[in-house]
């Protein structure tokens, strides 16, 4: 049985993160009753060029309206080499969205010009050029960096990978964002998966994602949240067996022992990290619910 990571442990689950196109009302209206723990709304590349100022305004609106919940709201900007990016991150100062989302980062000091035209927002980077996955370490060090979200479309046609249901062409590439991620407490969410129809390709994905560390995974239709909702939650094996490893080792805490033995297998006080961090995210999640 697969552990969760002491890391994905934080005060609110990231198990789905839907992507919502910015122009499309109709989406930003049905997301207040999705079960997703992220909303992604996007004025990216989900929206077309003659649609991107109509965007703005209309996912502005909806975000002032309100009625998402307790789901995190992030924005993804377009970026500041765009004619448009300026002006998407100066529309959302003070607008009590959760983070700020820059796509195709590759330098701190990209990073330290979003920080400058946001104030108290939370940061978030989409890791996508090779570049920026060069660089992950120095993006993750930003004292306002919270997140990373992985562009797998992008990171294919940038490093001319074919999509393989391993993964493998781009594993290098999704270890190095991870790294930085763990290495400086963010959370890493996974890319998306491209063909929405396709369960068993999802769950494999996710399955995946989860089993490398990622908290999460992107996702660009509704018909795909549970399946990331289920393989990023804690199951109830792993909720039982965090239980009885703490229960075991404080009872060889109070003995003076530091080792107890669960299941055949030793548990020590980082197993303990792992085993609270797991009780965490599934008390996280159901205070979602
Ligand atoms: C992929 C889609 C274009 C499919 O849309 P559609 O044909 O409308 O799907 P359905 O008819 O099955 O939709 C059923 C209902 O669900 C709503 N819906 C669909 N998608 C979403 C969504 N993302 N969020 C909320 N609601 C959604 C429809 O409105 C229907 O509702 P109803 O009318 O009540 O029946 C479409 O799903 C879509 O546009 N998805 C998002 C695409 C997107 O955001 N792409 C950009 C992000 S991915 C990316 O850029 C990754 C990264 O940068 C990288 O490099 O990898
Ligand atoms: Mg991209």
């Amino acid at each position: 049985m697969t552990q969760a990571s002491p890391q994905s442990t934080a005060a609110r689950p990231y198990r789905s993160a839907l992507y919502i196109p910015g122009a499309k009302e109709r989406a930003l209206e049905k997301a207040k009753g999705l079960a997703c723990d992220v909303i992604l709304f996007d004025l990216e590349d989900a929206v077309v060029p003659d649609e991107k100022i109509a965007a703005r305004a209309t996912l502005k609106a909806a975000i002032a309206a309100g009625g998402y919940g307790a789901r995190a709201k992030i924005v993804r900007v377009n970026g500041f080499d765009t004619a448009w990016g300026a002006d998407d991150v100066a529309a959302f100062v003070g607008t009590g969205i959760d983070g700020i989302l820059l796509p195709k980062v590759e330098s701190a000091a990209m990073v330290d010009a979003l920080a400058e035209a946001i104030p108290d927002v939370p940061l978030w980077a989409m890791m996508e050029t090779p570049l920026g996955l060069l660089n992950a370490a120095e993006i993750a060090a930003h004292p306002r960096m919270a997140g990373f979200v992985l562009g797998t479309n992008d990171l294919a046609k940038e490093l001319n990978a074919r999509f393989r249901q391993d993964r493998l062409p781009m594993m290098g590439g999704l270890h190095l964002a991870l790294l930085a991620a763990r290495a400086y407490g963010l959370v890493a969410l996974d890319g998306v998966y491209n063909a929405f129809k396709d369960d068993a390709g999802l769950q494999f994905e996710c399955e995946q994602g989860r089993d490398m560390g990622f908290d999460g995974k992107t996702l660009i239709h509704p018909a795909q949240l549970a399946i990331a909702n289920a393989a990023f939650a804690p199951s109830a094996d792993e909720i039982d067996l965090a239980t009885r490893q703490i229960a075991a080792f404080e009872a060889s805490e109070a003995k003076g022992e530091g080792v107890a033995v669960v299941d055949g297998k030793i548990v020590e006080n980082l197993h303990i990290v792992t085993a609270r961090a797991t009780l965490e995210k599934a008390r996280a999640i159901k205070a979602m619910e």
